[in-house]
């Protein structure tokens, strides 16, 4: 029992240890959700009681048992709301469903459900986001709905959403729900920590349930999802799996994790015990493929998270080799959606490659921060910073983040600022995942209150209370800069922005002026200066190098880059860059190659 029962533990649920000790800090339980609950779940039999539960024995008989071509004997699949299914048949609110007598909620329903929906949500204040503006384009936009009620969801995902503590939809989810819903690809920008997540796998995990539950999901050798969400960063990954985990809590549709970093056969029995929606980072998804361990033949649902950082120069061969060689359906026959708070122009463009007709969102101004964060820009030498930082870390309390340029100066900071008593740790690619998930877990506990990070940690990572977020060292471009500042100040919460720039800076003067400028905030006049004397526009390191011109260039892709080029809104046809282009990554130039520090 204890090798299956650590496997459970080290795959699919490991990473999201640090992601749920956030959310159950206070109940002091280590494990995340979803291991929890398996664990609930084994039983007896450890995860391989979930399995067999599941399964009905499908490891033990070599066959597959709950498919009729395995001749198995296993109960048949069942979603929507399993609680109600279970009622009707006069069973207990957590037994039967899809996992018939040996439901894993069967034990523990309340407990399970306590510790995944737990610790969500407090003090967010998203009546402020109401009147933000929105920019919608393409042919036949539904209407946006107002609220939870209007959008016609499953009446389990209903109960999901009021148990995660949702009690209205936020601008984004207002418009990308019925979008999605209407079976329409999506191209989505909204400011960070404004509830993209939960945009996109709502009305997905409905059109799931709608099509009368995913086929199943495991085919002998491999796992067949009807869903593949795609994500940069594991610890990202990990976090979209949490919130999947959360919506399709008695649904019957199984979500799975799999990231690089963690044992791969592990990864591989947890896919075994259904798989029907997938969250993955690019590199181990690949490596699943090429295994003949997960098949995308029957992928309905295609998403990507970030998509702007997914379709760099460091992702997109990735991206376009699992889109277009690996037997997804063609674009006309799955549906795709694309979310970030950063969409530039050129990225748009080759992004339109991926989708079908496609319907462009924008939420608040694209690529803005939002204006519940404070941002302060500070001059600062290089050989100032190290005490400017210790003053900043102690005036302003609560969890800081701190983002350097090199995984070497992260380990640097971290070891001078645990020289100088702070109770600081780091996070970085260089870090194995282990130390990673602890990293995020001892911060998000506030153990260590300070992080030291690399950009590894600047997209989608939602971590409750981080009230200072601190660029030491600075972005190579302003879209980092959004993302990276956007890990406080979310979900209506507020938050405080400190950067240190210099004269190294100076190509990222313009952009900065413009995003102080729009959201209201003070203007030091260095910035001023540097803007004046040319500074930035595009250049130097920026992903957008060759845009320039315009007030600044490189500015972000503010608008459906469809409405710019005078272009139609057929998806091709906009002078989207051609397939072979950028397998090669001839003729890519433009963009930034894989950063490095990573
Ligand atoms: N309708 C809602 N009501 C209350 N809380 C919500 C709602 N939607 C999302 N949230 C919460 O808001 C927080 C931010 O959401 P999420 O992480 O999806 O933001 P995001 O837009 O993806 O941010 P980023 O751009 O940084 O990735 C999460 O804690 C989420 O649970």
């Amino acid at each position: 029992m204890s090798g299956e029962g650590n496997g459970v533990g080290s795959s699919a649920g490991s990473g999201a240890a640090s992601a749920a000790a956030g959310q159950n800090g206070a109940a002091g339980a280590n494990a995340p959700p979803a291991r929890r609950q398996r664990a609930a779940a084994g039983g007896g039999g450890g995860g391989g009681g979930y399995a067999g539960a599941q399964r009905g024995g499908y490891g033990g008989s070599g066959g597959r048992s709950g498919d009729s071509r395995y001749g198995g004997s296993a109960p048949k699949r069942v979603w929507g709301d399993l609680e109600e299914i279970a009622a009707a048949k006069g069973q207990s609110s957590s037994g039967s469903g899809r996992w018939g007598e040996e439901n894993p909620f069967a034990e523990s329903g309340k407990v399970v459900q306590v510790e995944i929906f737990n610790g969500m949500n407090t003090g967010i204040n998203f009546d402020k986001y109401e009147n933000i503006p929105v920019e919608v384009s393409g042919r036949d936009c539904p209407d946006e709905i107002n609220s939870f009620e209007d959008s016609e969801l499953h009446t389990r995902l209903q109960k999901n959403v009021s148990l995660a503590k949702y009690t209205k939809p936020t601008p984004v989810q207002k418009r990308a729900v019925p979008i999605i819903a209407a079976n329409r690809d999506l191209m989505a920008c909204a400011q960070t920590g404004s509830g993209k997540t939960a945009a996109f796998l709502l009305p997905v995990l409905n059109r799931m349930l709608a099509m009368g539950g995913p086929p199943d999901s495991f085919n002998h050798r491999a796992a067949e999802p009807t869903s593949l969400v795609l994500a940069p960063t594991r610890e990202l990954a990990v976090q979209i799996y949490e919130e999947s985990f959360k919506f399709c809590y008695k649904t019957g549709i199984v979500p799975q994790v799999v990231y690089g970093g963690a044992d791969f056969r592990d990864q591989v029995k947890q896919m075994q015990r259904g798989c029907d929606v997938i969250v993955a980072t690019p590199g181990r998804l690949v490596d699943m493929i090429q295994r003949g361990r997960i098949s995308l033949e029957r992928i309905r649902f295609l998403t990507l998270d970030e998509a702007d950082r997914m379709l760099d120069m460091g992702f997109e061969p990735q991206i376009r080799e699992i889109v277009e060689q690996c037997g997804m359906p063609r674009k006309e026959d799955r549906q795709t959606l694309m979310f970030s708070a950063t969409f530039p122009r050129e990225i748009q463009q080759l992004a339109s490659d991926f989708l079908n007709d496609y319907i462009f969102l924008s939420v608040g101004r694209v690529g803005s921060t939002t204006d519940f964060i404070q941002q302060r820009l500070e001059f600062v030498r290089e050989e100032d910073k190290r005490d400017f930082l210790l003053d900043e870390l102690n005036s302003v309390p609560g969890l800081t983040l701190v983002f350097v340029e090199t995984k070497r100066g992260a380990d640097s900071l971290e070891y001078f600022l645990s020289q100088q008593g702070y109770p600081a740790t780091s996070i970085h690619g260089d870090r194995s995942q282990q130390e990673r998930e602890q990293a995020l877990k001892t911060f998000r506990t506030g153990l260590t209150p300070i992080m030291v990070a690399t950009d590894v940690a600047a997209r989608g990572l939602d971590i409750p209370n981080v009230t200072h977020v601190i660029n030491y060292d600075m972005p190579n471009s302003v879209d980092d800069y959004v993302h990276r500042i956007g890990r406080t100040g979310r979900a209506g919460n507020s938050g405080l922005a400190t950067a240190f720039v210099n004269d190294k800076n100076r190509n990222l003067a313009r952009d900065l002026l413009e995003i102080l400028s729009e959201s209201g905030q003070e203007i030091p006049a260095f910035i001023e200066q540097m803007a004046a004397y040319g500074g930035g526009g595009g250049g130097g390191g920026s992903r957008r190098g060759g845009r320039g011109g315009g007030r600044g260039g490189g500015k972000i892709g503010s608008r459906d880059f469809r409405k710019e080029s005078g272009a139609n809104s057929g998806g091709g046809g906009f002078g989207a860059p051609s397939r072979g282009r950028a397998n090669g990554g001839g003729g890519n130039s433009n963009y930034r190659q894989s950063d490095s520090a990573w």
